[in-house]
């Protein structure tokens, strides 16, 4: 049977890079978008009139988007981190918690000790926050695991959630996020356990789409990340990495010299930095969430990024510790509010941009031949999706040309 051919018209379409002027019709069949044209030309001698006047009317008017990719998220994990949040409004640092074996670590213990059904059921409730609010696509990385044991259970857990619910789930395997307790003092030994075993058991039970590091004098070296980015290129993994998040460590430069999908955080990002990541594409991940949870004051370099051509994705960090936050089109606002990105680059961040950042092309942007991941807004214009903060505006939701909300 063909497949089925599903119309809208009259809508404000952002595609990903852009807002077109006049209000358009999209066409869809099966899982892909075939045809968008200006409204007003439903009669255009090019278009097949019998086709067009056959399909299914969904709706008229609204604001249509490519479907919301958040490309940075730490949505499994066990426990919650509250009383940090106290300490840090009585003064006390991020850096000095996780020096005290807080911060992380303690989202690792409580991560360890729960099952992966409970790890499965705490992250399904935010996923479903996600959906809700326009998300079609998610990056959900391990990193409190710490083991091979656990990060394998995270990373399950990651897999179950893309089968379970509509939604695309890239996996990122992140074990070099903290250095676990029973490896204290020895990162170099650590290091070898997430090269030679955590990495080779987790790609071989294809739990891994690309692999990330945290590199912080909190954290992990240039050398031991690109210990572990050779060890991922020998497994064909493409890298990524937090960098440049709390100090100037040249982790961008890294990235980029493995050609890495994105370097993320980068509020201390250089013009060296800039450069290799343009010269590379290498995407600038942006993570306003953390920058407000931790009320940072060092900005992201985005003029100098904008000027050089470096891709700006947008994500939400969504994590126990410094972006507790849930709430997608409320990231596209925080970039515009906190980092001075136009609503335009912010939409663009958390789409086609977004993207990029995970890898793909073929998601992400609307244009005849793209996938049909798409949403409908009850708002007038795409600007209203940064400058109002309100859930409940997403009219309707599109996976692979199938309707699942709305
Ligand atoms: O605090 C946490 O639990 C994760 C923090 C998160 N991870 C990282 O490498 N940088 C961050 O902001
Ligand atoms: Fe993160």
């Amino acid at each position: 049977t063909a497949p089925v051919r599903r119309l809208w018209r009259d809508v404000i379409l952002f595609d990903g890079l852009k807002t077109h002027p006049a209000p358009m019709t999209v066409v869809v069949e099966g899982e892909r978008v075939t045809a968008l044209f200006p409204s007003g030309n439903d009669h255009d001698k090019n278009l097949d009139v019998q086709a067009i006047e056959e399909a299914v009317e969904m709706g008229r008017g609204g604001v249509m988007t490519p479907g919301l990719i958040d490309c940075h998220t730490h949505l499994v994990y066990g426990g919650q981190r509250a009383n940090e949040f106290e300490s840090r409004l009585e003064g006390v640092s991020y850096a000095d918690i996780s020096r005290r074996g807080g911060g992380i670590l303690s989202t690792v213990r409580a991560t360890r000790e729960a099952s992966e059904e409970h790890l499965f059921e705490t992250a399904a409730a935010r996923l479903q926050a996600m959906i809700d609010d326009g998300v079609t696509s998610v990056e959900i990385k391990s990193g409190y695991g710490l083991s091979v044991e656990h990060e394998l259970k995270m990373l399950r857990v990651a897999r179950r959630l893309d089968e379970q619910f509509k939604v695309r789930v890239f996996t990122t395997l992140l074990a070099a996020h903290a250095l676990p307790p029973e490896y204290a003092d020895r990162a170099d030994d650590y290091i070898d356990l997430v090269c030679n075993e955590i990495l080779p058991a987790a790609c071989k039970e294809g739990l891994v789409d690309a692999v990330d590091v945290f590199c912080e004098h909190i954290a992990f070296s240039l050398e031991q990340c690109e210990r572990v980015f050779l060890a991922a290129h020998d497994l064909g993994l493409p890298v990524k990495s937090h960098a440049e998040q709390l100090s100037l460590s040249g982790a961008s430069q890294l990235t980029a010299r493995y050609r890495g999908l994105s370097a993320d955080h980068i509020e201390y990002l250089d013009q060296s930095g800039i450069e290799a990541m343009a010269a590379a594409g290498t995407v600038g991940v942006l993570l306003p969430g953390a920058f407000h949870t931790l009320r940072e004051t060092q900005f992201p370099p985005i003029a100098e990024m904008r000027s050089a051509g470096v891709p700006m994705a947008v994500a939400s960090d969504a994590n126990p510790g410094t972006s507790p936050i849930v709430f997608p089109t409320l990231m596209l606002n925080l970039a515009c509010t906190l980092f001075r990105l136009t609503p335009q680059e912010a939409l663009a961040g958390m789409t086609y941009n977004a993207a990029l950042a995970l890898g793909r092309t073929d998601i992400g942007r609307l244009h005849p031949g793209a996938v049909a991941d798409l949403c409908i807004w009850d708002v007038d214009s795409p600007a209203e999706l940064a400058y109002a903060i309100q859930p409940g505006r997403l009219r309707q939701r599109v996976l692979k040309g199938e309707l699942t909300h709305g």
